[in-house]
């Protein structure tokens, strides 16, 4: 399904609801499994958090978890600790290029069997589950947070838990924070002293309780950047949000007050305010190391307001969903964009340049169709695929409409 966004504007004052964090969800799904005294309130709807929540509950041999990376390597570490289980974890096409060896090795150092089915060090992967009986490993923390949230979920459940220690310079800080804590709320103690993490065993059962997680900060970006490109005196309330978040995410409440967004907290609820129209000379400089999912809707909010926008601390984004950074700079460019990427890094040019009726290709990245559907407000675009949203915001284009979208 392809999408037509006719030239739109927002209808001033609404209030949108928007679905969990899927990181959090597929944090807590997984620990449920392993604790079922817990309950979950606000779990994502996203296609990725129905997938771990059914890959977890089926008996099957075969697991397919199309494009969720998270789930891909949560489950990685959830079937390698089940005693007596073959499991095979495969993907999408993409999934298949997307790196696992790092997690599998470190999962293998401490006694588990995997085996490659197609390519080493990627998925598809067979999983005999049996007891992990060393807790010591050391392993490269500069690719993906992912594996070492992976290691730490199912580190309580190791007869002597887990001691990590985690070699170069650490990517997306706080996705392996928002593990840590989510232990802790639980109950399990860990601590994250310099480059080494410990996670205590549990010994004792947890006692029953709920947890609710707090709606996704990525995908409230794309409200970030609507605010953005709208006419000072816009708003919009979106919720339901923490002033504390576990989400990394939640610095756009910081990175957006440049381009002259207020945030306000309140009954758990943000509001979006554009204060101001930023100076044509800023140049947005950022690092994004810690906020990689933020990266694409930052790139099309700088193009449609004509600022200069450069990124460093991008070198995740080459084994997202797609690589990102080549996705951007092509879509980009076809609007009329100047852009120069390097494996970490991407330099927008600043220019009021915008080509209209153009039509963006999404690459099965729901980040690439979210981002520039705010460009909307400024010229006609088409978006390809345009159901690939799914992925993390089931509801985006009706909630897009409901707020004044004009879309065909
Ligand atoms: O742990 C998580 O929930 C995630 C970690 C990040 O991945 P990397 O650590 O690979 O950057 C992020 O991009 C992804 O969307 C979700
Ligand atoms: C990178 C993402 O997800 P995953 O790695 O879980 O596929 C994302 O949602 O932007």
């Amino acid at each position: 399904m392809d999408i037509r966004i006719q030239k739109s504007k927002l209808h001033n004052h609404q209030k949108i609801q928007i679905t969990g964090s899927k990181s959090e969800s597929n944090r807590l799904l997984l620990l449920q499994a392993l604790y079922p005294q817990i309950s979950i309130n606000n779990v994502s709807n996203s296609d990725d958090s129905v997938l771990m929540q059914n890959a977890l509950v089926s008996e099957d041999e075969l697991i397919d978890i199309h494009h969720a990376g998270t789930a891909m390597r949560f489950l990685t570490a959830y079937f390698a600790i089940q005693k007596g289980r073959e499991t095979i974890l495969t993907g999408s096409p993409r999934m298949k290029e997307r790196p696992i060896k790092i997690l599998v090795d470190a999962l293998k150092m401490l006694g588990a069997d995997i085996t490659y089915l197609e390519n080493d060090g990627f998925p598809p992967i067979k999983i005999v589950g049996s007891e992990l009986t060393k807790h010591k490993v050391t392993l490269q923390a500069n690719v993906s947070s992912q594996y070492i949230s992976a290691l730490l979920l199912i580190a309580s459940k190791l007869e002597n838990g887990l001691e990590l220690t985690l070699k170069g310079k650490i990517t997306s800080v706080p996705y392996i924070n928002m593990t840590l804590s989510l232990l802790q709320s639980i109950g399990v103690e860990t601590s994250f002293i310099e480059n080494t993490i410990t996670v205590k065993p549990q010994t004792t059962n947890l006692k029953p309780q709920t947890l609710t997680v707090e709606s996704d900060w990525s995908s409230a970006s794309y409200f970030y950047s609507l605010i953005a490109l709208s006419p000072v005196g816009t708003e919009i309330t979106i919720a339901a949000y923490k002033d504390k978040s576990l989400q990394g995410d939640s610095v756009l409440a910081t990175i957006y007050k440049e381009f002259g967004i207020t945030t306000t907290f309140k009954d758990e609820s943000i509001r979006l305010q554009k204060i101001s129209n930023p100076d044509k000379k800023l140049k947005v400089e950022l690092d994004l190391k810690n906020a990689p999912d933020i990266a694409q809707t930052i790139a099309v909010t700088a193009f449609g307001l004509g600022l200069e926008c450069y990124m460093i601390g991008l070198h995740t984004l080459k084994i997202k969903e797609t690589d990102r950074l080549v996705a951007l700079k092509t879509e980009l460019e076809k609007l009329g964009a100047q852009v120069e990427i390097t494996d970490l890094s991407l330099h927008l040019q600043p220019s009021e340049n915008r080509n209209s009726n153009i039509k963006i290709a999404t690459y099965n990245d729901h980040r690439m169709a979210m981002a520039f559907a705010p460009l909307g407000l400024k010229v006609p675009i088409d978006i390809e695929n345009a159901d690939v949203v799914s992925k993390s915001y089931p509801q985006f284009w009706e909630d897009f409409k409901s707020i004044g979208f004009n879309l065909k």
